[in-house]
């Protein structure tokens, strides 16, 4: 087992071992962290073998708490961290631990989730150091050929997850004179950190199985499964439009003209490439943020209860007495032709809740057919899976179980279309927001 050193010297919090996964991919090989702390040079020319010296380091600069809201994902948003107001010196109520405001000045109180695993939220606090990217990260990035994330994602990195090698006989140098331990350190690092964020925010890395927690899903007889990967607990389905042309007709004039479709400008300044509206069911009163956007919140009008009641119909089926859980909530999308599309992502924002527990999303569209793909995040294993659905006007796709946390999707720029599409996505609030000053009723 790796130890990870505590760079703050204080509690119990971070763990002695971190369960790493034994791989990474980067686009030029895997590199391997075993839990004897084998590393394989991501050049294939040297394997670092137990026994290398590892020690912890911190990579960059500046200190700051990371609201573990914020990294479900494994890669935090600086713009997130900002975002975080400060806290003043407190006391752990479980390991008593005073936690110094001029420690860590912009720790977040309630950065965790209320529901999360139970835990010592100041512990998990102060443990949750992130450190600006830093040139090692920067030489991951580069060997990685590119990467998933957006420029304005930056790579941060904690320092209980960085790590020296500091002997090696591998004399590579990567494309800005890095050597191979700088491109080891950075990769181990930037493994270490994702596992031990989703160790302390997720708790485990290994979903449970179907058995030790069953999952209801909606796969009945009718929809066809589309992903399902039961080791992730990550699994989607399909059901091709069941519903009459007057239906989707009556539909299409209702979304069309009576939401209040907005489209605002993301970070950086650019329109959203889709116009939205956000939607939840009367008496919650939670807003939605995502990709720098706020939607207020709208109560769910009565021709968007009848669309959902039709879905979900079909969804449960004639004979399933069993009733469906019915969401709280619908974010509508509105393309206007394919130059308009959504991004990869995935539906994880912490009121959904989706890294931590199952997470149920219905998708319905309507007008022009579109292509929607799934691909499984590159730290879940070696193989990059991806798959591509057709969506038709009136087609049914689900999200569940954990699908949101291992894997992204995205419905990609198809310039060739010139028709409009909607897409109904119902989602089910479990983290209603309970900041001051906006906290919703249905927060406990
Ligand atoms: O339009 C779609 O099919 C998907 C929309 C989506 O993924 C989202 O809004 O989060
Ligand atoms: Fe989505």
């Amino acid at each position: 087992m790796v130890r990870v050193l505590d760079p703050v010297r204080h509690g119990r919090a971070i763990r002695d071992s971190v369960p790493f996964p034994s791989h990474v991919v980067t686009g030029k090989g895997t590199a391997c962290i075993f839990d004897d702390c084998n590393l394989t040079c991501p050049n294939d020319q040297v394997v670092l073998k137990p026994g290398t010296k590892v020690k912890a380091l911190s990579i960059g600069d500046g200190a700051s708490l990371v609201d573990a809201a914020s990294v479900g994902r494994g890669w935090i948003c600086a713009e997130r961290l900002k975002a975080l107001p400060t806290l003043e010196a407190a006391d752990c109520k479980c390991c008593g631990f005073s936690l110094p405001s001029n420690y860590f000045p912009r720790v977040s109180r309630d950065c965790l989730y209320e529901k999360g695993p139970a835990m010592c939220r100041l512990c998990e606090s102060a443990v949750l150091v992130a450190m600006q990217r830093s040139a090692a990260v920067d030489s991951f990035l580069a060997l990685a050929g590119g990467s998933d994330f957006k420029p304005w994602e930056t790579f941060i990195l904690a320092n209980v997850g960085s790590f020296t090698v500091e002997s090696s006989t591998c004399d590579y140098f990567g494309p800005h004179g890095q050597t191979c331990v700088d491109v080891c350190s950075a990769v181990a690092a930037v493994v270490a950190f994702q596992s031990w964020l989703w160790y302390v925010t997720c708790r485990t890395q290994k979903e449970l199985t179907l058995r030790e927690r069953p999952l209801r899903l909606i796969v009945g007889t009718r929809l066809k499964p589309v992903i399902s990967d039961a080791s992730t607990r990550s699994f989607s389905s399909y059901l091709s439009c069941p519903f009459s042309s007057e239906q989707l007709e009556t539909w299409w004039c209702n979304a069309s003209t009576r939401p209040c479709w907005e489209q605002p400008e993301v970070k950086g300044g650019a329109l959203l490439p889709r116009y939205a509206a956000w939607y939840v069911r009367p008496g919650c009163s939670c807003a939605y943020d995502f990709s720098g956007t706020h939607w207020a919140p709208q109560d769910m009008p009565e021709w968007l209860l009848d669309i959902e009641d039709a879905v979900w119909k079909e969804l449960v089926g004639p004979c399933d007495s069993d009733e469906l859980v019915k969401p709280n909530s619908c974010l509508l999308n509105y393309y206007a032709n394919g130059t308009h599309s959504v991004d990869w992502h995935a539906d994880d924002e912490p009121i959904f809740e989706g890294t931590l527990r199952d997470c149920c999303i219905v998708s319905l569209s309507l007008g022009a057919t579109r292509y929607f793909d799934m691909r499984r995040r590159r730290i879940c294993g070696p193989q990059r899976e991806q798959v591509r659905v057709k969506l038709n006007g009136g087609d049914i796709i689900t999200m569940e179980g954990m699908l949101q946390k291992h894997w992204q999707h995205r419905v990609p720029r198809e310039p060739g279309v010139d028709a409009p599409r909607i897409n109904f996505t119902w989602r089910t609030i479990v983290a209603h927001r309970s900041e001051e000053g906006t906290r919703c009723p249905c927060s406990v």
